[in-house]
């Protein structure tokens, strides 16, 4: 069967994260986490908390499914019209050859900006958990197409000694088993089917029944404006993590109050 999308990001990351590794080896990459201060903890999933449905903002400059999204991508305006607006959380793409992110423009809006982070990434090794650690993230997101539920649990338990969140990405019943079993606290699952790329909310209104209640749920992507908000708060979200529809947006702040309104 041909390789899907997230297959092939999947093995160029793994790529990415060995050259990473030989220019500063895991034990190093570790000893600088240890000399940093006080972790995030348990910020990301606080600012989501008891707040309506919350509003995780994405920084994104592209992405396979749809190419370019920003051409001139002002990503600290961005950011900062997010944090104004009242958004709760940042996700910013690092991935560099399909989402052309990078931890460059993380570490430029982590210094701009003061609400929690998620560093989204195709996390595929422990690495890069300590990678988001040191810049300074709140949050990595963990995709269970893409890890066996004991290397959930793993990488969960990492994320707890690092003071990080983990947002377990789930797209079907199998993965949504796998990332409650593995103990997950917050379960995002994606409106988008990364294998083809189509969209359908119907996924996420599925799913809802079968989260437990403690565990935070977050509805991902295809969020055009706010009647989607208002339809997957009705769904029973507790976040939304949109994307596309910001970076877009010709008029942000606008757009942005819009969908604050449309959350309550
Ligand atoms: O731009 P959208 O359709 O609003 O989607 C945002 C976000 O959900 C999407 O970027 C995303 C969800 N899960 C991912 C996993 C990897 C990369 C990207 C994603």
């Amino acid at each position: 069967m041909a390789e899907t999308i997230l297959e092939t990001i999947a093995a160029h990351t793994r790529r990415r994260v060995e050259e990473d590794r030989r220019r500063l080896p895991l034990e190093l990459l570790r000893d600088q986490c240890g000399q940093e201060g006080q972790a995030g903890g348990r910020r990301f999933l606080n600012a989501l908390q008891g707040r309506g449905l919350g509003l995780i903002c994405e920084v994104k400059k592209a992405s396979p499914s749809k190419g370019i999204l920003s051409e001139d991508f002002p990503y600290l305006d961005v950011a900062r019209d997010y944090q104004a607006a009242g958004a709760d959380c940042i996700s910013c793409l690092t991935e560099p050859k399909w989402f052309l992110g990078s931890d460059q423009v993380f570490g430029d809006i982590r210094a701009a900006v003061s609400i929690p982070m998620l560093r989204k990434d195709f996390t595929v090794d422990e690495y890069q958990i300590y990678q988001a650690r040191l810049l300074g993230a709140e949050a990595v997101l963990l995709i269970c197409a893409l890890l066996d539920t004991r290397t959930i649990a793993r990488y969960l338990e990492l994320c707890g000694e690092l003071g990080l969140s983990a947002v377990v990405e789930a797209h079907d019943e199998t993965e949504l088993a796998s990332a409650v079993s593995a103990g997950a606290s917050i379960i995002g699952v994606n409106n988008r089917n990364l294998k083809d790329f189509s969209v359908d909310f119907a996924t996420a209104a599925r799913l809802r029944e079968r989260i437990p209640p403690e565990v935070l749920y977050v509805a991902e992507s295809g969020v055009t404006g706010p009647a989607d908000v208002a339809e997957l708060k009705r769904i029973g979200a507790d976040a939304v993590l949109m994307g596309e529809v910001l970076m877009r947006a010709k008029d942000r702040a606008a757009l942005l109050a819009a969908l604050r309104e449309a959350a309550k």
